[in-house]
């Protein structure tokens, strides 16, 4: 600031002595200088005045001077007294003025000046928390129903039927879980108010909860004494592996009922689907049948005004194949459908005779995924097919008439729409266009119980971990060496010890931080973390960083689908809801990409050979998982595609290979484990410029209930694992291998290269 230099006002010392010599001088004359002059005016006496008066300009008295004694002297005696007072004080306050700052310096009567430094302000008085007597939430939304997660029922208590008790016994289970003993008194008929009309429920229960089972059990009992068959309800997924994830659950609840469940999911063709959802049957009318038949014949001739639909066209293939005098009909084959968004919104537009007409059930879970993204409009489209009112059945035209002119009484669909980290926001859920929605939040703790509404405002984002769930951070340094660091962990922290406690045990599994694994434990860490790790801002997309990426830069295509076979996740799934522990630990390993999981469990497998055996790969090309073998895996390497509502009851343990997008992605990922009460650990490999972002957002996020803060864990890697060991030179090797069949594949024109694994299909 040197052009603006701050104005300093000068020491008003010499003033005071000045002023101090001036009242001197009038005041007190010295009586040395005095002259005897005769009364009267004369020009001496005029001359001899001016001749002192230059005298005192000339040789003005100093300071010293004042203080003379000869001063004293020319001063009458009877002021005399008066004057040393004065000469006193005038002393002290020069003395004061010399001791004191130049701050303490009264300034004011100077002009105050100032550089364009703002002045300094005092400090805010802090603004307190914006309370609102109001929400903007709706009511519904900001005041939901509240259960406690220790909340359970035994089923035989919740008005099921015989059946469907038997079933459920047969399977062990005989209580219900909190989100079931909440559920279940909503949905199943209540016995007086049948008249009411059934409102909508939206519920956000932690992973593992048993959702599924929640709202399957009122659909079964619901479609069980259904005479006809009709597509009556229809639950919809993101992916092709939680149809059949939850079509097991359905067939174990269903058992010995006429129930007809149909999947539609992709993984077979359309036509195949088709067949299975519809029946095709004829009935006799001729004035249709020519109708029709024109229609036909103008299509062969290239002569229709205007393009068929595709279920236009199917009628008229259908029809020239049909006697004379007949046409096509289209009677649903399903009483039941479990269905990806982009298959269902396909059946609408193309299979003949697929209609929600019927439908009184819609299941939407994971919903906060399916109504992330548009994915074709199928909110809009399902919607709009819920909203045609129900085709009566007109015997003859007469009544038909009289029908129509009758108000008609809305049909009412009953939806249900679940996710472990439900959105909050309305302008999401009001596409589902919900009725009188009621909102049920399963959380840790809670003075509310089933039957009391909630005090408590739910936050934005309020998601709950499971509370037998322990987690734990590794830092792995710039990255590199995580493959390494990956295996270090296999090896001193989860296949070390039997998992078998963890399994059935107590809820927390201490970390064994001796030094026999190479492993220091902070406990603090959540506290202090930044410090050492936050060297720099991170993203959240931290999908890149793995070293197999490092290496080649570039994809590689999973092979590995051969290694899996059947049965699928479904068989275990029907048979295996409440397994017996095995003794050993099953790890899931996230990874960004279908490349990414390739790449690593290339890796791992040529660094550690014996994890060969027991290693899958589970990405959108090989779903299946062999669980019902004998040997199950022990690592599956997969994406985020195996992040939402999978249900291995055996895993044990969750690896963040490559930190999540999000704090949905994360509770969904490390949700995969510690499932229905069962003790389970999560584990997150964080870079150096990964560990603010992961600290701040996922470990001590605001908008996430756990029971245990994350824990910090340094692991150190074994010698020979360091430069000149076995291990790594095996690193090496298995990256230099990973060079040549990336280049060999880059040289042949591949399809979908660097395709991301969607966690959410079309079509299946
Ligand atoms: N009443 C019960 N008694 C015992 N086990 C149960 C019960 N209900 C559900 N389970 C088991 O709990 C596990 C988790 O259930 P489910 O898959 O429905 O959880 P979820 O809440 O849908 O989880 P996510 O949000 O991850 O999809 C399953 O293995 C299921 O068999």
């Amino acid at each position: 600031m040197a052009p603006y230099a701050r104005y300093v006002p000068p020491k008003p010392t010499a003033l005071a002595v000045a002023h101090t010599t001036s009242i001197s001088q009038t005041s007190a004359p010295p009586q040395q200088k005095q002259v005897k002059v005769p009364k009267g005016p004369s020009r001496s006496d005029d001359n001899g005045r001016k001749k002192r008066k230059r005298a005192e300009i000339d040789n003005p008295p100093t300071t010293t001077d004042t203080n003379n004694s000869d001063d004293a002297s020319v001063i009458p005696s009877k002021h005399s007294a008066v004057y040393s007072k004065f000469q006193k004080a005038a002393q002290r306050s020069e003395a004061a003025r010399a001791a004191a700052p130049d701050e303490n310096v009264d300034l004011a009567d100077q002009p105050e000046l100032h550089d364009l430094i703002p002045l300094p302000q005092p400090e805010r008085a802090p603004t307190p928390d914006f309370v609102p007597s109001f929400s903007s939430l709706p009511q519904w939304l900001a005041r939901p129903i509240v259960v406690s997660q220790s909340t359970t029922r035994p089923f035989s208590d919740l008005s099921l039927s015989k059946k469907t008790l038997a079933h459920l016994e047969q399977r062990g289970y005989t209580t219900a879980f909190a989100v079931q003993a909440a559920l279940l008194p909503l949905l199943l008929p209540h016995p007086y108010l049948t008249h009411l009309p059934p409102n909508d429920i939206c519920v956000s229960a932690p992973t593992g909860s048993g959702k599924t089972l929640a709202y399957v059990l009122p659909i079964v009992e619901n479609l069980r004494t259904r005479l006809d068959t009709k597509l009556r309800a229809v639950i919809v997924v993101p992916t092709r592996e939680l149809v059949a994830q939850a079509c097991a659950v359905v067939s174990t609840c269903a058992q010995g009922s006429a129930i007809q469940i149909a999947l539609a999911v992709g993984s077979q063709s359309v036509a195949a689907e088709q067949e299975l959802l519809i029946k095709k049957g004829r009935v006799y009318d001729p004035e249709r049948h020519h109708t029709l038949m024109e229609q036909a014949r103008k299509r062969q001739c290239f002569e229709l005004d205007s393009d068929l639909t595709d279920i236009e066209a199917t009628m008229l293939d259908d029809v020239v194949r049909l006697p004379s005098g007949y046409v096509p009909t289209y009677n649903s084959a399903a009483d039941l459908l479990i269905c990806t968004p982009g298959r269902l919104v396909e059946h609408l537009a193309a299979t003949a005779g697929f209609t929600l007409d019927h439908v009184e059930w819609l299941v939407v879970d994971e919903a906060d995924r399916l109504l992330d993204q548009s994915f074709q409009e199928w909110v809009a489209k399902v919607t709009a097919a819920l909203d045609v009112q129900r085709p009566l059945f007109t015997p003859n035209p007469e009544i038909a008439a009289l029908r129509h002119s009758m108000p008609r009484r809305d049909r009412y669909v009953r939806k249900v729409i679940l996710s472990a980290t439900m959105t909050r926001d309305i302008s999401k859920l009001s596409a589902l266009k919900l009725r009188r929605p009621t909102m049920i939040v399963v959380k840790t703790e809670t003075e509310t119980t089933l039957d009391h509404e909630a005090t408590v405002t739910v936050g934005a984002e309020n998601f709950e971990l499971p509370t037998t769930l322990s987690e734990f951070a590794v830092p792995v340094g710039d990255g590199s060496d995580k493959p390494l660091f990956l295996l270090e962990l296999l090896r001193s922290k989860i296949f070390s010890s039997s998992i078998s406690s963890s399994i059935s045990g107590p809820k927390k599994i201490e970390a064994d931080s001796s030094s026999t694994d190479s492993s220091d434990t902070d406990s603090s860490s959540s506290d202090d973390e930044s410090s050492s790790d936050d060297n720099s801002d991170s993203s959240s997309d931290s999908s890149e960083d793995d070293a197999s990426d490092s290496s080649d830069g570039s994809s590689s295509d999973s092979d590995s689908g051969s290694e899996v076979s059947s049965p699928s996740v479904t068989s275990k799934k029907i048979t295996g809801l409440a397994p017996k522990t095995t003794g050993s630990s099953m790890v899931l390993i996230f990874t960004p990409s279908t490349e990414a999981a390739a790449r690593l469990h290339h890796l791992i497998t040529h660094i550690e050979p014996s994890y060969k055996a027991t290693t899958l790969l589970l990405t959108k090309s090989s779903t299946n998982l062999s669980l019902n073998t004998s040997s199950p895996p022990r690592i599956i390497i997969s994406t985020d595609r195996a992040s939402r509502g999978l249900d291995l009851p055996l895993l044990t343990h969750v690896i963040n290979y490559t930190i999540p997008r999000s704090l949905a992605s994360y509770v969904h990922r490390v949700g995969r484990t510690a499932r229905a009460g069962r003790s389970g650990e999560a584990w997150t490999l964080f870079a150096e410029n990964e560990g603010r972002w992961f600290w701040n957002e996922i470990a001590r996020a605001t908008g996430i209930s756990r029971s245990t803060k994350v824990e910090r864990i340094n692991l150190k890697l074994a010698a020979e694992q360091k430069e000149g060991g076995e291990v790594r030179s095996r690193y090496v090797d298995a990256l230099e291998g990973m060079k040549e069949i990336v280049t060999s594949k880059n040289s042949k024109p591949r399809k979908g290269k660097g395709r991301k694994d969607g966690d959410v299909e079309m079509t299946g």
